[in-house]
């Protein structure tokens, strides 16, 4: 079924930016009101993984690609036990789910799980004023008897303090180790386990995807999984050949407060390191870089990047509000990669040690396959010190 915008008498939900500007439309999936940070993703593919990752925590999603719901939900594609992020906003009605994997529909699966939608939104035109103005706050509220106190919704958007100095990664972490055997059911051409035994590496869940896991392990990793306020010392205690730092939702300056001390003991042991996002973004602050807020970031699945080494460029999956300003990487700290879109950092390393991270999702989930080769990097690296 395809709907029209709806007119606000008859409209079931509304979204409120803290500027005033009110979208009205179809609610789905759970009633409520939610307050968050409004960015848009452009992925075509992949809306139950985007839902579903941690690092869209605090923030409503608005999807550019207008048929969303057709392949319906299943339980292999969540990124996390819940979806994180806190609704979604679309330009049609979900459609009935049409795909052989599909075990619910859309809206069923964001009622069981708390999340508020509104469709019929002219997603055009959101998108190009949060291209525009920046990522707005907004409240997005879900209402079958469409009773909207308008004022209190911009009001509610505009108190919120937003994401600024917001640790949210204490809040989507795990609460106890664990260690991860799950691998990839598919993997490109040319990669794969090797052989030989595990290499031991610690992974540091800031409010880790899935898919990240499942690519350490396929790489030939026993993956044991810390909690983001893990100390150098809990991680030497599990004798790593290598430390991982995951991606996550929130200001890294605030997750820094903690994790950057850890990042610093964990580096005075010489180990490899491999980060991913908001990891490549506590990499970074622990070297003595600095992060800013992007105006609206990257949220899509068809970013290029080229490694500055190769001038090859991937094409890759992006989620990020803030980035590594480059300007700020100090002297033995290289520039690795950047974006093609606006020349943002998306990678770093230490000139001499296998330690290097990157703003991009090689994982992907969605979205292209191009970067798995920096999870083979990281193996070598650990492999390379077994030999030497
Ligand atoms: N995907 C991520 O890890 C995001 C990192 C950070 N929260 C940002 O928005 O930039």
């Amino acid at each position: 079924m395809t709907i029209t915008p709806a007119a606000q008498g008859k409209a079931t939900a509304c979204l409120a930016l803290a500027d005033g500007t009110i979208f009205y439309g179809q609610g789905f999936g759970a009633t409520g009101e939610t307050v968050a940070e409004l960015v848009f993703n452009t992925a075509m593919t992949g809306y139950q993984e985007i839902m579903t990752d941690p690092s869209y925590a605090g923030q409503v999603v608005t999807f550019t690609f207008p048929h969303i719901g057709n392949t319906g939900a299943n339980p292999e594609d969540d990124e996390a036990a819940d979806p994180v992020a806190a609704g979604m906003v679309v330009k049609w009605d979900p459609t009935e789910s049409s795909n052989w994997r599909a075990a619910e529909r859309l809206t069923d699966w964001l009622v069981k799980r708390g999340r508020v939608g509104i469709g019929g939104v002219d997603t055009r035109r959101l998108t190009r004023a949060i291209r525009q103005q920046g990522a707005p706050h907004v409240t997005l509220a879900h209402d079958p008897d469409g009773n909207f106190d308008v004022a209190g919704l911009v009001a509610r958007a505009r108190a919120w303090s937003g994401l600024v100095g917001l640790d949210l990664a204490k809040e989507v972490t795990c609460a106890q180790s664990y260690r991860w055997e799950e691998t990839r059911w598919a993997w490109p051409t040319g990669y794969g386990r090797r052989e030989g035994a595990g290499l031991r590496v610690v992974a540091i869940d800031y409010g880790a995807k899935r898919n990240i896991l499942r690519c350490l392990a396929s790489a030939g990793c026993e993956v044991t999984v810390l909690p983001a306020t893990a100390t150098a010392e809990d991680i030497l205690a599990h004798d790593p050949e290598g430390v991982f730092l995951s991606n996550g939702p929130g200001d890294p300056a605030a997750t820094g407060v903690y994790a950057v001390p850890m990042i610093q003991g964990v580096l005075e042991r010489q180990l490899p390191v491999f980060g991913i996002c908001l990891g490549h973004q506590m990499l970074a602050l622990a070297l003595g870089a600095k992060t800013i807020k992007m105006n609206h970031g990257h949220h899509g699945a068809n970013h290029p990047v080229k490694e500055l080494a190769t001038g090859k460029v991937e094409i890759t999956s992006m989620n990020h509000g803030f980035a590594v300003d480059s300007q700020t990487l100090p002297e033995g700290v290289v520039e690795t990669h950047v974006s093609l879109f606006d020349g943002s950092n998306c990678g770093i390393r230490i000139a001499d040690q296998p330690v290097f991270s990157v703003q991009h999702h090689p994982e992907a989930s969605p979205g292209p396959q191009d970067s798995y080769y920096l999870f083979e990097r990281f193996a070598d690296a650990m492999r390379d010190r077994r030999v030497a």
